[in-house]
Protein backbone atom coordinates (compact mmCIF):
# COMPACT_ATOMS: atom_id res chain seq x y z
CA UNK A 1 0.00 0.00 0.00
CA UNK A 2 1.26 3.21 -1.10
CA UNK A 3 1.31 6.31 1.02
CA UNK A 4 -0.49 9.81 -0.09
CA UNK A 5 0.88 13.08 1.99
CA UNK A 6 -1.29 15.44 2.82
CA UNK A 7 -0.44 19.24 2.21
CA UNK A 8 -3.25 21.05 4.34
CA UNK A 9 -3.52 25.06 2.67
CA UNK A 10 -6.91 25.77 5.21
CA UNK A 11 -4.82 28.38 6.81
CA UNK A 12 -3.42 29.67 3.27
CA UNK A 13 -5.22 28.89 0.01
CA UNK A 14 -8.04 28.47 2.35
CA UNK A 15 -8.14 31.85 3.81
CA UNK A 16 -8.24 33.15 0.40
CA UNK A 17 -11.99 32.71 0.80
CA UNK A 18 -13.91 35.94 -0.09
CA UNK A 19 -15.07 37.37 3.18
CA UNK A 20 -12.94 35.04 5.00
CA UNK A 21 -10.00 36.34 7.94
CA UNK A 22 -8.34 34.98 10.77
CA UNK A 23 -6.68 36.48 13.28
CA UNK A 24 -3.41 34.36 15.17
CA UNK A 25 -5.64 32.88 17.66
CA UNK A 26 -8.29 31.49 15.31
CA UNK A 27 -5.13 30.04 13.00
CA UNK A 28 -2.94 28.56 15.47
CA UNK A 29 -6.67 26.92 16.79
CA UNK A 30 -7.17 25.38 13.68
CA UNK A 31 -3.10 24.73 13.36
CA UNK A 32 -3.09 22.92 16.52
CA UNK A 33 -6.01 20.74 15.65
CA UNK A 34 -4.65 20.32 11.80
CA UNK A 35 -1.43 18.64 13.73
CA UNK A 36 -4.28 16.31 15.81
CA UNK A 37 -5.59 15.14 12.40
CA UNK A 38 -2.36 14.05 11.48
CA UNK A 39 -1.56 16.03 8.45
CA UNK A 40 1.99 16.06 6.96
CA UNK A 41 2.10 19.39 6.17
CA UNK A 42 0.38 22.57 7.09
CA UNK A 43 0.70 25.55 5.16
CA UNK A 44 0.06 28.71 7.45
CA UNK A 45 -0.39 31.67 5.62
CA UNK A 46 1.87 33.63 3.35
CA UNK A 47 4.14 35.92 5.59
CA UNK A 48 5.03 38.60 2.88
CA UNK A 49 1.19 39.27 2.39
CA UNK A 50 0.34 41.14 5.59
CA UNK A 51 2.31 41.60 9.79
CA UNK A 52 -1.04 39.64 11.07
CA UNK A 53 -0.23 37.05 8.33
CA UNK A 54 3.80 36.59 9.06
CA UNK A 55 2.37 36.79 12.90
CA UNK A 56 0.41 34.17 12.24
CA UNK A 57 2.94 31.74 10.59
CA UNK A 58 5.31 32.49 13.12
CA UNK A 59 3.36 31.56 15.48
CA UNK A 60 2.38 28.30 14.23
CA UNK A 61 6.03 27.44 13.61
CA UNK A 62 7.28 27.99 17.25
CA UNK A 63 4.64 26.22 18.90
CA UNK A 64 2.82 23.74 16.60
CA UNK A 65 5.29 20.11 16.50
CA UNK A 66 4.46 17.31 13.91
CA UNK A 67 3.71 18.64 10.35
CA UNK A 68 5.94 20.34 8.59
CA UNK A 69 5.45 24.17 8.49
CA UNK A 70 5.48 26.06 5.04
CA UNK A 71 4.52 29.60 3.91
CA UNK A 72 4.41 30.68 0.35
CA UNK A 73 6.91 33.12 -1.52
CA UNK A 74 6.59 34.54 -4.74
CA UNK A 75 10.02 34.33 -6.77
CA UNK A 76 11.39 36.99 -4.82
CA UNK A 77 14.26 37.42 -2.35
CA UNK A 78 11.70 39.89 -0.18
CA UNK A 79 8.91 37.41 0.21
CA UNK A 80 11.44 34.76 0.47
CA UNK A 81 13.05 36.55 3.63
CA UNK A 82 9.87 37.19 5.15
CA UNK A 83 8.72 33.88 4.84
CA UNK A 84 12.26 32.27 6.02
CA UNK A 85 12.20 35.08 9.03
CA UNK A 86 8.54 33.47 10.10
CA UNK A 87 9.22 29.76 9.44
CA UNK A 88 12.92 29.37 11.37
CA UNK A 89 11.30 29.04 14.31
CA UNK A 90 9.40 25.09 13.01
CA UNK A 91 12.14 22.07 13.59
CA UNK A 92 10.35 21.03 10.03
CA UNK A 93 10.20 24.39 8.20
CA UNK A 94 9.92 24.50 4.14
CA UNK A 95 9.63 27.13 2.37
CA UNK A 96 7.28 27.23 -0.60
CA UNK A 97 8.21 29.65 -3.59
CA UNK A 98 5.97 29.73 -7.13
CA UNK A 99 5.84 31.51 -10.30
CA UNK A 100 3.20 31.38 -13.41
CA UNK A 101 4.24 29.15 -16.37
CA UNK A 102 1.72 29.63 -18.56
CA UNK A 103 1.39 31.84 -21.40
CA UNK A 104 -1.19 33.72 -20.90
CA UNK A 105 0.01 35.00 -17.06
CA UNK A 106 3.53 35.00 -18.31
CA UNK A 107 2.67 37.89 -20.80
CA UNK A 108 0.02 39.07 -19.42
CA UNK A 109 0.55 39.35 -15.33
CA UNK A 110 3.86 38.83 -15.19
CA UNK A 111 5.32 40.85 -18.40
CA UNK A 112 8.08 38.05 -18.54
CA UNK A 113 9.30 35.76 -21.24
CA UNK A 114 9.49 32.19 -20.41
CA UNK A 115 13.34 32.46 -20.37
CA UNK A 116 12.99 35.52 -17.51
CA UNK A 117 10.83 33.07 -15.28
CA UNK A 118 12.86 30.08 -15.82
CA UNK A 119 15.76 32.13 -14.48
CA UNK A 120 13.66 33.51 -11.59
CA UNK A 121 12.41 30.30 -10.64
CA UNK A 122 15.68 28.93 -10.50
CA UNK A 123 16.76 31.66 -8.81
CA UNK A 124 14.03 31.95 -6.02
CA UNK A 125 14.66 27.81 -4.99
CA UNK A 126 18.99 28.60 -5.24
CA UNK A 127 18.06 31.67 -2.72
CA UNK A 128 15.76 29.69 -0.70
CA UNK A 129 18.20 26.71 -0.66
CA UNK A 130 20.29 29.02 1.41
CA UNK A 131 17.80 29.02 4.46
CA UNK A 132 16.60 25.84 4.12
CA UNK A 133 16.66 22.22 2.81
CA UNK A 134 12.83 21.29 2.46
CA UNK A 135 11.90 23.88 -0.52
CA UNK A 136 8.67 23.30 -2.48
CA UNK A 137 8.68 24.56 -5.84
CA UNK A 138 5.19 25.38 -7.77
CA UNK A 139 4.36 26.42 -11.47
CA UNK A 140 1.15 28.62 -10.90
CA UNK A 141 -1.34 27.79 -14.12
CA UNK A 142 0.67 24.37 -14.57
CA UNK A 143 -2.30 22.60 -16.26
CA UNK A 144 -2.49 25.45 -18.78
CA UNK A 145 1.13 25.76 -19.49
CA UNK A 146 3.36 24.29 -22.67
CA UNK A 147 4.21 20.54 -21.27
CA UNK A 148 7.42 21.15 -22.84
CA UNK A 149 8.36 24.04 -20.83
CA UNK A 150 6.69 23.20 -17.81
CA UNK A 151 8.91 19.89 -18.20
CA UNK A 152 12.38 21.85 -18.74
CA UNK A 153 11.73 24.15 -15.76
CA UNK A 154 10.87 21.95 -13.58
CA UNK A 155 13.65 19.73 -14.63
CA UNK A 156 16.00 23.05 -13.58
CA UNK A 157 13.86 23.84 -10.38
CA UNK A 158 15.06 20.48 -9.02
CA UNK A 159 18.50 20.47 -10.54
CA UNK A 160 18.60 23.90 -8.29
CA UNK A 161 17.33 21.86 -5.08
CA UNK A 162 13.74 21.85 -4.64
CA UNK A 163 12.62 19.08 -2.98
CA UNK A 164 8.71 18.55 -3.86
CA UNK A 165 7.60 19.86 -7.07
CA UNK A 166 3.70 20.80 -6.93
CA UNK A 167 1.59 20.67 -10.26
CA UNK A 168 -1.32 23.15 -9.66
CA UNK A 169 -4.48 23.35 -11.81
CA UNK A 170 -4.89 26.83 -10.56
CA UNK A 171 -7.94 27.92 -12.17
CA UNK A 172 -10.05 24.84 -12.14
CA UNK A 173 -10.25 23.88 -15.88
CA UNK A 174 -8.60 20.44 -15.94
CA UNK A 175 -10.43 17.23 -16.25
CA UNK A 176 -9.62 13.92 -14.26
CA UNK A 177 -7.86 12.22 -17.62
CA UNK A 178 -6.15 15.25 -18.90
CA UNK A 179 -4.66 15.95 -15.21
CA UNK A 180 -3.63 12.07 -15.00
CA UNK A 181 -2.14 12.56 -18.03
CA UNK A 182 0.00 15.84 -17.53
CA UNK A 183 1.17 14.15 -14.37
CA UNK A 184 2.30 10.64 -16.24
CA UNK A 185 3.96 12.97 -19.33
CA UNK A 186 6.27 15.00 -16.40
CA UNK A 187 6.96 11.52 -14.74
CA UNK A 188 8.21 10.28 -17.92
CA UNK A 189 9.94 13.74 -19.51
CA UNK A 190 11.37 15.27 -16.12
CA UNK A 191 14.79 13.43 -15.72
CA UNK A 192 15.48 14.23 -12.20
CA UNK A 193 11.83 13.44 -10.97
CA UNK A 194 12.70 10.71 -8.75
CA UNK A 195 14.44 12.79 -6.77
CA UNK A 196 11.66 15.02 -6.13
CA UNK A 197 8.27 14.69 -3.98
CA UNK A 198 5.30 15.10 -6.53
CA UNK A 199 2.28 17.25 -5.39
CA UNK A 200 -0.65 18.48 -7.13
CA UNK A 201 -2.96 21.14 -6.10
CA UNK A 202 -6.45 21.94 -7.62
CA UNK A 203 -8.58 24.18 -7.49
CA UNK A 204 -12.77 23.37 -7.88
CA UNK A 205 -14.16 26.15 -10.11
CA UNK A 206 -15.89 23.18 -12.39
CA UNK A 207 -16.80 20.79 -9.63
CA UNK A 208 -14.07 18.44 -10.36
CA UNK A 209 -10.86 19.17 -8.00
CA UNK A 210 -11.41 15.96 -5.98
CA UNK A 211 -11.34 13.87 -9.01
CA UNK A 212 -8.37 15.26 -10.61
CA UNK A 213 -6.02 15.23 -7.31
CA UNK A 214 -7.33 11.56 -6.75
CA UNK A 215 -6.68 11.09 -10.97
CA UNK A 216 -2.91 12.31 -10.46
CA UNK A 217 -2.86 9.83 -7.71
CA UNK A 218 -3.32 7.09 -9.83
CA UNK A 219 -0.63 8.39 -11.67
CA UNK A 220 2.19 8.90 -9.19
CA UNK A 221 1.19 12.02 -7.33
CA UNK A 222 2.58 11.62 -4.26
CA UNK A 223 1.02 15.38 -2.30
CA UNK A 224 -2.30 16.15 -2.39
CA UNK A 225 -2.71 19.79 -1.99
CA UNK A 226 -5.98 20.25 -0.11
CA UNK A 227 -7.79 22.59 2.07
CA UNK A 228 -11.02 21.71 5.36
CA UNK A 229 -14.39 21.56 4.23
CA UNK A 230 -12.71 22.36 0.02
CA UNK A 231 -12.39 26.21 1.30
CA UNK A 232 -9.83 28.34 -0.66
CA UNK A 233 -9.88 31.03 -3.82
CA UNK A 234 -13.04 31.44 -5.87
CA UNK A 235 -15.03 27.65 -5.91
CA UNK A 236 -12.03 26.42 -3.19
CA UNK A 237 -10.33 24.01 -3.55
CA UNK A 238 -9.55 19.94 -2.87
CA UNK A 239 -11.76 18.81 -0.18
CA UNK A 240 -9.29 17.32 2.73
CA UNK A 241 -11.79 15.15 3.97
CA UNK A 242 -12.95 13.43 0.61
CA UNK A 243 -9.98 12.78 -0.65
CA UNK A 244 -8.86 11.01 2.45
CA UNK A 245 -12.05 9.17 2.66
CA UNK A 246 -11.78 8.32 -0.99
CA UNK A 247 -8.66 6.80 -0.44
CA UNK A 248 -9.74 4.72 2.78
CA UNK A 249 -12.90 3.87 1.60
CA UNK A 250 -11.36 2.65 -2.06
CA UNK A 251 -8.15 1.13 -0.76
CA UNK A 252 -9.15 -1.93 -2.87
CA UNK A 253 -8.77 0.23 -6.01
CA UNK A 254 -6.25 2.93 -5.38
CA UNK A 255 -3.82 1.14 -3.26
CA UNK A 256 -2.71 4.46 -1.39
CA UNK A 257 -3.58 5.24 1.80
CA UNK A 258 -2.62 8.90 3.80
CA UNK A 259 -1.97 9.14 7.14
CA UNK A 260 -4.64 11.25 8.61
CA UNK A 261 -6.62 10.24 11.89
CA UNK A 262 -9.82 9.83 10.54
CA UNK A 263 -11.57 10.51 14.20
CA UNK A 264 -10.65 14.30 13.89
CA UNK A 265 -12.00 14.90 10.66
CA UNK A 266 -15.57 15.45 11.55
CA UNK A 267 -14.29 17.96 14.72
CA UNK A 268 -11.61 19.77 12.33
CA UNK A 269 -14.40 20.48 9.67
CA UNK A 270 -17.03 21.71 12.66
CA UNK A 271 -13.80 24.13 13.60
CA UNK A 272 -12.91 25.55 10.40
CA UNK A 273 -16.60 25.93 9.34
CA UNK A 274 -17.28 27.57 12.84
CA UNK A 275 -14.43 30.25 12.83
CA UNK A 276 -14.37 30.88 9.26
CA UNK A 277 -17.91 31.32 9.27
CA UNK A 278 -18.39 29.51 6.13
CA UNK A 279 -20.98 26.97 6.37
CA UNK A 280 -21.24 23.72 5.32
CA UNK A 281 -23.58 22.59 2.41
CA UNK A 282 -25.48 19.88 4.10
CA UNK A 283 -25.10 18.03 1.41
CA UNK A 284 -21.56 18.23 1.44
CA UNK A 285 -19.72 14.68 0.80
CA UNK A 286 -18.56 12.90 4.43
CA UNK A 287 -18.72 16.49 6.50
CA UNK A 288 -22.43 18.06 5.26
CA UNK A 289 -25.06 17.36 7.96
CA UNK A 290 -26.92 14.99 5.47
CA UNK A 291 -24.21 13.19 4.54
CA UNK A 292 -25.07 10.19 7.13
CA UNK A 293 -28.86 10.91 7.49
CA UNK A 294 -31.37 8.45 5.83
CA UNK A 295 -34.68 10.05 4.95
CA UNK A 296 -36.65 7.86 2.72
CA UNK A 297 -37.97 4.97 4.40
CA UNK A 298 -36.82 1.88 1.80
CA UNK A 299 -33.41 3.22 2.97
CA UNK A 300 -34.23 3.30 6.65
CA UNK A 301 -35.61 -0.24 6.39
CA UNK A 302 -32.40 -1.05 4.59
CA UNK A 303 -30.03 1.01 7.21
CA UNK A 304 -32.04 -0.77 10.22
CA UNK A 305 -31.77 -4.49 9.01
CA UNK A 306 -27.94 -3.75 7.98
CA UNK A 307 -26.14 -0.51 7.47
CA UNK A 308 -24.10 -1.10 4.69
CA UNK A 309 -26.85 -1.61 2.55
CA UNK A 310 -27.13 2.38 2.23
CA UNK A 311 -24.24 3.37 3.64
CA UNK A 312 -20.31 3.08 2.41
CA UNK A 313 -18.58 4.39 5.22
CA UNK A 314 -19.40 4.29 8.95
CA UNK A 315 -20.03 7.93 10.18
CA UNK A 316 -17.83 7.02 13.33
CA UNK A 317 -14.77 6.58 12.01
CA UNK A 318 -14.97 10.51 10.62
CA UNK A 319 -15.80 11.14 14.87
CA UNK A 320 -19.29 11.48 14.58
CA UNK A 321 -20.49 8.96 17.24
CA UNK A 322 -23.86 7.82 18.84
CA UNK A 323 -25.41 8.70 22.19
CA UNK A 324 -24.50 6.08 24.64
CA UNK A 325 -25.35 8.31 27.40
CA UNK A 326 -28.41 9.84 27.07
CA UNK A 327 -27.91 13.05 28.26
CA UNK A 328 -30.98 15.49 30.14
CA UNK A 329 -31.96 17.88 32.52
CA UNK A 330 -31.06 15.61 35.11
CA UNK A 331 -27.82 14.41 34.10
CA UNK A 332 -24.81 15.37 36.24
CA UNK A 333 -21.43 17.04 35.85
CA UNK A 334 -19.55 13.60 35.70
CA UNK A 335 -21.76 12.38 32.64
CA UNK A 336 -21.19 15.37 30.88
CA UNK A 337 -17.84 15.80 31.33
CA UNK A 338 -17.28 12.12 30.32
CA UNK A 339 -19.61 12.81 27.28
CA UNK A 340 -17.54 15.49 26.17
CA UNK A 341 -14.13 13.72 26.64
CA UNK A 342 -15.52 11.25 24.28
CA UNK A 343 -16.40 13.85 21.95
CA UNK A 344 -12.37 14.94 22.23
CA UNK A 345 -13.12 18.05 23.99
CA UNK A 346 -11.29 18.25 27.17
CA UNK A 347 -12.98 21.37 30.07
CA UNK A 348 -12.05 22.25 32.60
CA UNK A 349 -12.61 24.56 35.70
CA UNK A 350 -14.43 27.99 34.92
CA UNK A 351 -15.15 27.07 31.33
CA UNK A 352 -16.84 23.48 32.15
CA UNK A 353 -19.09 25.00 34.98
CA UNK A 354 -20.00 28.21 32.45
CA UNK A 355 -21.43 25.39 29.79
CA UNK A 356 -22.56 22.96 32.14
CA UNK A 357 -25.03 25.63 33.27
CA UNK A 358 -25.71 26.56 29.93
CA UNK A 359 -26.27 22.77 28.92
CA UNK A 360 -28.64 22.57 32.10
CA UNK A 361 -30.35 25.60 30.62
CA UNK A 362 -30.62 23.73 27.48
CA UNK A 363 -32.04 20.61 29.23
CA UNK A 364 -34.35 22.28 30.57
CA UNK A 365 -35.88 23.51 26.99
CA UNK A 366 -35.12 20.71 25.00
CA UNK A 367 -36.19 16.87 25.68
CA UNK A 368 -33.29 15.35 24.18
CA UNK A 369 -29.54 16.94 23.98
CA UNK A 370 -27.79 15.49 21.23
CA UNK A 371 -24.00 15.34 20.56
CA UNK A 372 -24.39 18.00 17.69
CA UNK A 373 -26.41 20.55 20.66
CA UNK A 374 -22.88 19.67 23.11
CA UNK A 375 -20.53 20.50 20.29
CA UNK A 376 -22.49 23.63 19.16
CA UNK A 377 -22.52 24.45 23.15
CA UNK A 378 -18.79 23.48 23.71
CA UNK A 379 -17.89 25.63 20.36
CA UNK A 380 -19.50 28.55 21.42
CA UNK A 381 -17.30 28.23 24.85
CA UNK A 382 -14.06 27.54 23.87
CA UNK A 383 -13.67 30.01 20.99
CA UNK A 384 -14.80 32.82 22.91
CA UNK A 385 -12.28 35.61 22.67
CA UNK A 386 -12.19 37.99 26.14
CA UNK A 387 -15.70 39.07 26.71
CA UNK A 388 -15.35 43.10 26.45
CA UNK A 389 -19.16 43.23 26.64
CA UNK A 390 -21.19 40.89 28.05
CA UNK A 391 -24.54 40.26 27.08
CA UNK A 392 -27.10 39.96 30.28
CA UNK A 393 -30.75 40.76 29.00
CA UNK A 394 -32.55 41.61 25.68
CA UNK A 395 -36.18 41.57 25.28
CA UNK A 396 -37.39 42.49 21.74
CA UNK A 397 -41.61 43.19 21.12
CA UNK A 398 -42.63 42.43 17.67
CA UNK A 399 -45.81 42.10 15.62
CA UNK A 400 -47.58 42.91 12.39
CA UNK A 401 -49.09 45.96 13.89
CA UNK A 402 -46.55 47.37 16.09
CA UNK A 403 -42.86 48.69 15.38
CA UNK A 404 -40.58 45.48 17.14
CA UNK A 405 -38.32 47.72 19.92
CA UNK A 406 -36.00 45.79 21.64
CA UNK A 407 -34.44 47.11 25.03
CA UNK A 408 -30.40 45.37 25.66
CA UNK A 409 -28.73 45.08 28.74
CA UNK A 410 -25.08 44.63 28.77
CA UNK A 411 -22.00 44.30 31.43
CA UNK A 412 -19.11 46.26 30.44
CA UNK A 413 -15.63 44.81 31.71
CA UNK A 414 -17.44 42.73 34.04
CA UNK A 415 -18.33 45.87 35.83
CA UNK A 416 -20.55 48.82 34.52
CA UNK A 417 -24.06 47.78 33.56
CA UNK A 418 -25.50 49.56 30.75
CA UNK A 419 -28.89 49.17 29.06
CA UNK A 420 -30.52 50.97 26.25
CA UNK A 421 -33.85 50.29 23.50
CA UNK A 422 -34.49 51.46 20.33
CA UNK A 423 -37.49 51.18 18.01
CA UNK A 424 -37.98 50.99 14.46
CA UNK A 425 -36.25 48.87 11.76
CA UNK A 426 -36.84 44.77 11.77
CA UNK A 427 -36.69 42.66 14.98
CA UNK A 428 -33.04 41.72 14.52
CA UNK A 429 -31.81 45.06 13.01
CA UNK A 430 -33.43 46.90 16.17
CA UNK A 431 -31.28 44.78 18.95
CA UNK A 432 -28.38 45.35 16.73
CA UNK A 433 -29.55 48.96 16.51
CA UNK A 434 -29.46 49.00 20.41
CA UNK A 435 -26.10 47.12 20.64
CA UNK A 436 -24.59 49.81 18.67
CA UNK A 437 -26.18 52.53 20.54
CA UNK A 438 -24.20 50.92 23.28
CA UNK A 439 -21.17 50.21 22.21
CA UNK A 440 -20.88 53.60 19.76
CA UNK A 441 -18.83 51.61 17.40
CA UNK A 442 -19.37 52.61 13.55
CA UNK A 443 -19.42 48.82 12.11
CA UNK A 444 -21.74 47.78 9.10
CA UNK A 445 -23.37 44.60 9.06
CA UNK A 446 -22.27 42.68 5.87
CA UNK A 447 -24.06 39.52 6.17
CA UNK A 448 -26.20 37.45 8.28
CA UNK A 449 -26.86 33.70 8.38
CA UNK A 450 -29.20 31.41 10.17
CA UNK A 451 -28.95 28.08 10.17
CA UNK A 452 -30.57 25.10 12.48
CA UNK A 453 -27.90 23.04 14.28
CA UNK A 454 -30.03 20.14 15.60
CA UNK A 455 -33.27 18.85 14.15
CA UNK A 456 -36.81 19.53 15.80
CA UNK A 457 -39.03 22.22 16.74
CA UNK A 458 -36.42 22.78 20.15
CA UNK A 459 -33.38 22.53 17.36
CA UNK A 460 -30.42 24.65 18.37
CA UNK A 461 -30.13 27.86 15.86
CA UNK A 462 -26.72 29.21 14.98
CA UNK A 463 -26.64 32.51 14.05
CA UNK A 464 -23.02 33.68 11.93
CA UNK A 465 -22.91 37.09 11.52
CA UNK A 466 -19.78 39.23 9.19
CA UNK A 467 -19.16 43.04 10.46
CA UNK A 468 -16.66 45.52 9.11
CA UNK A 469 -15.02 47.45 11.20
CA UNK A 470 -13.00 50.05 9.04
CA UNK A 471 -11.19 47.58 6.71
CA UNK A 472 -11.60 44.40 8.48
CA UNK A 473 -14.30 42.07 8.71
CA UNK A 474 -15.45 40.36 12.12
CA UNK A 475 -17.04 37.16 11.91
CA UNK A 476 -19.46 36.68 14.94
CA UNK A 477 -21.14 33.30 15.88
CA UNK A 478 -24.17 32.74 18.39
CA UNK A 479 -26.22 29.70 19.30
CA UNK A 480 -29.37 29.11 21.20
CA UNK A 481 -32.52 27.55 21.13
CA UNK A 482 -34.06 31.40 20.52
CA UNK A 483 -33.40 32.60 17.13
CA UNK A 484 -33.14 36.42 18.79
CA UNK A 485 -31.19 35.60 21.58
CA UNK A 486 -28.34 33.48 19.13
CA UNK A 487 -28.76 37.05 16.63
CA UNK A 488 -27.49 38.95 19.54
CA UNK A 489 -25.01 36.84 21.00
CA UNK A 490 -23.65 36.73 17.38
CA UNK A 491 -23.49 40.29 17.05
CA UNK A 492 -22.33 40.77 20.50
CA UNK A 493 -19.08 38.22 19.72
CA UNK A 494 -18.39 40.09 16.60
CA UNK A 495 -18.37 43.28 18.50
CA UNK A 496 -16.48 41.68 21.15
CA UNK A 497 -13.58 40.40 18.23
CA UNK A 498 -13.23 44.40 17.01
CA UNK A 499 -12.42 45.44 20.06
CA UNK A 500 -10.34 42.82 20.79
CA UNK A 501 -8.05 43.50 18.43
CA UNK A 502 -8.55 47.42 18.82
CA UNK A 503 -7.68 47.22 22.19
CA UNK A 504 -7.71 51.30 22.40
CA UNK A 505 -11.61 51.31 21.80
CA UNK A 506 -12.46 49.90 25.02
CA UNK A 507 -9.28 51.77 26.95
CA UNK A 508 -10.86 54.53 26.34
CA UNK A 509 -14.82 53.49 27.21
CA UNK A 510 -12.56 51.83 30.57
CA UNK A 511 -11.17 55.51 31.20
CA UNK A 512 -14.99 57.23 30.74
C1 LIG B 1 -2.59 31.13 -7.14
C2 LIG B 1 -2.42 31.70 -5.81
O1 LIG B 1 -3.20 31.43 -4.95
S1 LIG B 1 -1.09 32.68 -5.58
C3 LIG B 1 -1.32 33.37 -4.00
C4 LIG B 1 -2.35 34.42 -4.05
N1 LIG B 1 -2.50 35.00 -2.73
C5 LIG B 1 -2.47 36.30 -2.53
O2 LIG B 1 -2.25 37.08 -3.46
C6 LIG B 1 -2.77 36.75 -1.14
C7 LIG B 1 -1.72 37.64 -0.56
N2 LIG B 1 -1.31 38.73 -1.45
C8 LIG B 1 -1.03 39.99 -1.04
O3 LIG B 1 -1.16 40.32 0.13
C9 LIG B 1 -0.49 40.93 -2.04
O4 LIG B 1 -0.95 40.57 -3.33
C10 LIG B 1 1.08 40.93 -2.01
C11 LIG B 1 1.54 41.51 -0.66
C12 LIG B 1 1.65 39.53 -2.18
C13 LIG B 1 1.62 41.79 -3.13
O5 LIG B 1 0.99 43.04 -3.08
P1 LIG B 1 1.43 44.22 -4.09
O6 LIG B 1 2.89 44.42 -3.97
O7 LIG B 1 0.55 45.36 -3.79
O8 LIG B 1 1.20 43.64 -5.57
P2 LIG B 1 -0.12 43.15 -6.27
O9 LIG B 1 -0.75 42.07 -5.48
O10 LIG B 1 -1.00 44.28 -6.65
O11 LIG B 1 0.51 42.55 -7.63
C14 LIG B 1 1.28 41.40 -7.62
C15 LIG B 1 2.69 41.66 -8.13
O12 LIG B 1 3.47 40.47 -7.91
C16 LIG B 1 3.90 39.93 -9.17
N3 LIG B 1 3.90 38.49 -9.02
C17 LIG B 1 2.83 37.68 -8.98
N4 LIG B 1 3.23 36.42 -8.77
C18 LIG B 1 4.57 36.46 -8.67
C19 LIG B 1 5.53 35.47 -8.45
N5 LIG B 1 5.17 34.21 -8.22
N6 LIG B 1 6.84 35.81 -8.40
C20 LIG B 1 7.20 37.11 -8.59
N7 LIG B 1 6.31 38.10 -8.80
C21 LIG B 1 5.01 37.77 -8.86
C22 LIG B 1 2.89 40.48 -10.17
O13 LIG B 1 3.39 40.42 -11.47
C23 LIG B 1 2.72 41.89 -9.64
O14 LIG B 1 3.91 42.59 -9.95
P3 LIG B 1 3.91 44.13 -10.45
O15 LIG B 1 3.52 44.92 -9.22
O16 LIG B 1 5.32 44.36 -10.85
O17 LIG B 1 2.94 44.23 -11.57
C1 LIG C 1 0.62 29.01 -5.35
C2 LIG C 1 -0.10 27.86 -5.91
C3 LIG C 1 0.22 26.60 -5.21
C4 LIG C 1 -1.58 28.07 -5.90
O1 LIG C 1 -2.17 28.38 -4.90
C5 LIG C 1 -2.31 27.83 -7.15
O2 LIG C 1 -1.68 27.72 -8.20
O3 LIG C 1 -3.56 27.77 -7.09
Amino acid sequence: MGKVKIFDTTLRDGEQSPGVSLNIEEKLEIAHQLAKLNVDVIEAGFPIASDGDFAAVRAIAKEVEGPVITGLARATKRDIDRAWEALKFSDKPRIHTFIATSDIHMEYKLKKTPEEVLESAVEAVEYAKGYVKDIEFSAEDAFRSDKDFLCKLFTAVIEAGATVINIPDTVGYATPQEFGKLIKYIRENVSNINEVTISVHCHNDLGMAVANSLAAVENGAEQVECAVNGIGERAGNTALEEVVMALNTRQDYYDELSDITLKEIYKTSKLVSSLTGMSVQPNKAIVGKNAFAHEAGIHQDGVIKERTTYEIMDAQIIGLSENKIVLGKHSGRHAFKERLTELGYKLEGENLNRTFKRFKELADKKKKITDRDLEALVEDEIHTIPQAYELIAIQVTNGNQVFPTATVRVKLNDDVITESAYCEGGPIDVIYRTIDRITGLDCNLESYAIDAITSGKDALGEVIVKLKYKDDLFIGRGVSIDVIEASAKAYMNAVNKILYENKELIESKGDA
